[in-house]
């Protein structure tokens, strides 16, 4: 897949035009219908709030009555169409939020940039937790921030005439021009204050909206690890020092929770003590033309309404710059994601060179390999394997062997030389780990890309591979790491070669938890099922060597 533009909301609005999103766009038209009807729902409840009003203050019964009617109509109305913006912002968001995940996971897969990115110097925290949770809040930040937007500008356009007109002319002792229109020119002088300090107040949230993401991620992400290793951390007793690990987390997670709470408690005083006085400013800037009989009672509510609504969606910045600020939180931890996959794709290309060949055969030639610091740990290893020319590749710890055949793999950048193999289909890898989860034994054993095969099939090869008790467990859904011991998953690791048959096979120390005599018979079962392919095995042991005619001894300086 492309690199997409280093900036998120490019990226993101690429959805829109993908043709993928007419239903979408639907769902957007409707809540945008929705939000006009709701505003023209507040000016008819506003006008009909001076009628009501009138209504009370001439004693008038029947129109009282009549009014509640009314009511009754425009607030059913307001209770459907609220109910169904909210349902379509919510399948708005979701949709959305599905694409861009999507193109997240695609990126973050393809090339194997989850793996790339372990190896760049400046890593990345959590990119699970910024795939799930941080695009989850930018998209529904987003969807709501433009609906309420929108919302108030439809409301500001609505209400500022209706305010213009019911405000009436302000003459000043002292001051030589009519202003007219003056609640109007008041709402937005006592807004843009109110907009000015909020910003001031509450700039801070910000970064501390970005540590307290890292944080968070970092605390559930030590949780996951312990519930993942939690064997090992039994048998070495180490709940205290896991303890002491994960009050440290969640200290750096609190201090800065603090930090947001003073800010927020900043931004709380000023946002209310800006609201509780908006209350009464506009009856207060209003009430001369009352007193005088200018205007009625039901006009003086009409008036604080108008004025009411002016005034909220000039606030907005000041109602809502939590979640503003959050909002700005993930753009920044996304935007980094977007740049450190852009980073990992250049890195992938920088070194030597790989080049897939029609001929059968493996070529290496004057390959180094490095660290990821550029260390050098192996020089210059030249070698040339045909097919059935089973090799085996052994070497003190850490000399490279693994790094080797990551190499081999592609997935390995830091080197330099060439390497000349035969097409990708033709090679399958067993790492030094097996990897297993969650699943049916079936699907582990197809893994990663087999197609079904017979149970006779799979009951021929558990027999072969030392694991016969599996067959009656063929569909049971298990964790299997953990319901397997490490030997028994290199067995079942071994299936998986087998079932796949390539022409070149790769054991990275794959049968190192088994005893000898399991481990020949491992070897012979490979053998006779793959008698076509030609084995390259790392690993430590003499008793390796019968079943292998070359040998490339690493060595460290
Ligand atoms: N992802 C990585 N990031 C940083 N350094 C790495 C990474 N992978 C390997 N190394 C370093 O590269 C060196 C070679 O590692 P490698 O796993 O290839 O050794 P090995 O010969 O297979 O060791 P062993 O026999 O213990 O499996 C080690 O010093 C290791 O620390």
């Amino acid at each position: 897949m492309k690199v997409p533009p280093n900036n998120l909301l490019r990226l993101s609005l690429i959805y829109w035009v993908s043709g993928k999103s007419y239903v979408a766009w639907f769902l957007a038209l409707l809540v945008i219908g929705c939000t006009v009807v709701i505003v023209s729902l507040n000016l008819a409840l506003n006008n009909w709030q001076a009628g009501f009003y009138n209504q009370l203050q001439a004693y008038d019964r029947p129109g009282f009555h009549r009014t509640l009617l009314q009511f009754l109509l425009i607030s059913t109305l307001y209770i459907l169409t609220s109910g169904y913006q909210s349902y379509g912002k919510l399948l708005l968001q979701l949709r959305w939020r599905q694409w861009l995940t999507d193109v997240f996971t695609r990126l973050w897969l393809t090339n194997r940039t989850y793996y790339h990115l372990n190896l760049l110097q400046t890593s990345l925290d959590n990119p699970g937790q910024r795939i799930s949770e941080d695009i989850r809040i930018f998209i529904n930040t987003t969807v709501d921030i433009v609906v309420d937007v929108l919302r108030h500008l439809t409301t500001l356009a609505v209400f500022s005439t209706v305010l213009w007109q019911l405000s009436g002319t302000l003459t000043l002792p002292f001051f030589p021009f009519a202003l007219p229109g003056y609640l109007l020119w008041l709402a937005l002088l006592y807004s843009l204050t109110g907009t000015w300090f909020t910003f001031r107040a509450g700039l801070p949230l910000v970064s501390r909206n970005v540590i307290q993401q890292t944080a968070e991620a970092d605390f559930r992400s030590h949780l996951d690890h312990l519930g993942g290793h939690d064997e090992s951390v039994a048998l070495y007793r180490g709940e205290a020092a896991e303890q002491v690990t994960l009050t440290r987390h969640f200290k750096r997670l609190a201090q800065n929770y603090l930090a947001i709470a003073k800010a927020t408690k900043n931004l709380t005083l000023l946002s209310v003590a800006y609201s509780q006085l908006s209350i009464v400013f506009a009856f207060l800037v209003s009430s001369p033309r009352y007193f005088s009989n200018e205007i009625q009672l039901g006009q003086l509510f009409e008036i604080s309404g108008a004025y009411w609504y002016v005034h909220a969606s000039l606030s907005y910045m000041v109602e809502n710059f939590n979640k503003l600020a959050l909002w700005k939180a993930v753009h920044i931890r996304l935007t980094h994601f977007i740049h450190m996959m852009s980073a990992v794709e250049k890195l992938a290309k920088a070194d030597g060179t790989t080049v897939p060949q029609k001929a059968n055969q493996f070529e290496l030639k004057n390959v180094t390999l490095f660290s990821p610091t550029g260390d050098v740990l192996q020089k210059n290893i030249s070698c040339t394997l045909h097919p059935q020319e089973h090799l085996l590749i052994s070497g003190p710890p850490g000399c490279g062997k693994t790094t080797l055949l990551r190499t081999i793999a592609g997935i390995w950048p830091h080197f330099s030389g060439l390497v000349l193999k035969p097409g990708r289909q033709s090679q399958f890898f067993l790492p030094q780990t097996p990897y297993l989860f969650k699943t049916t034994l079936r699907e582990l054993l197809l893994y990663p890309h087999h197609p079904p095969v017979d149970d006779e099939i799979l009951q021929e090869l558990l027999i072969c591979c030392q694991l016969p008790a599996l067959y009656a467990r063929l569909n049971e859904y298990e964790d299997w790491p953990k319901s397997l011991s490490l030997g028994q998953q290199q067995c079942l690791s071994l299936i998986r070669a087998i079932l796949h048959k390539p022409a070149w096979l790769f054991l990275d120390e794959a049968t190192a938890s088994l005893d000898p005599a399991t481990e020949e018979r491992l070897y012979a079962c490979l053998r006779q099922k793959l008698p076509a392919t030609t084995l390259i095995s790392v690993g430590h042991r003499k008793s390796l060597l019968p079943y292998h005619q070359r040998l490339l001894q690493l060595r460290t300086d």
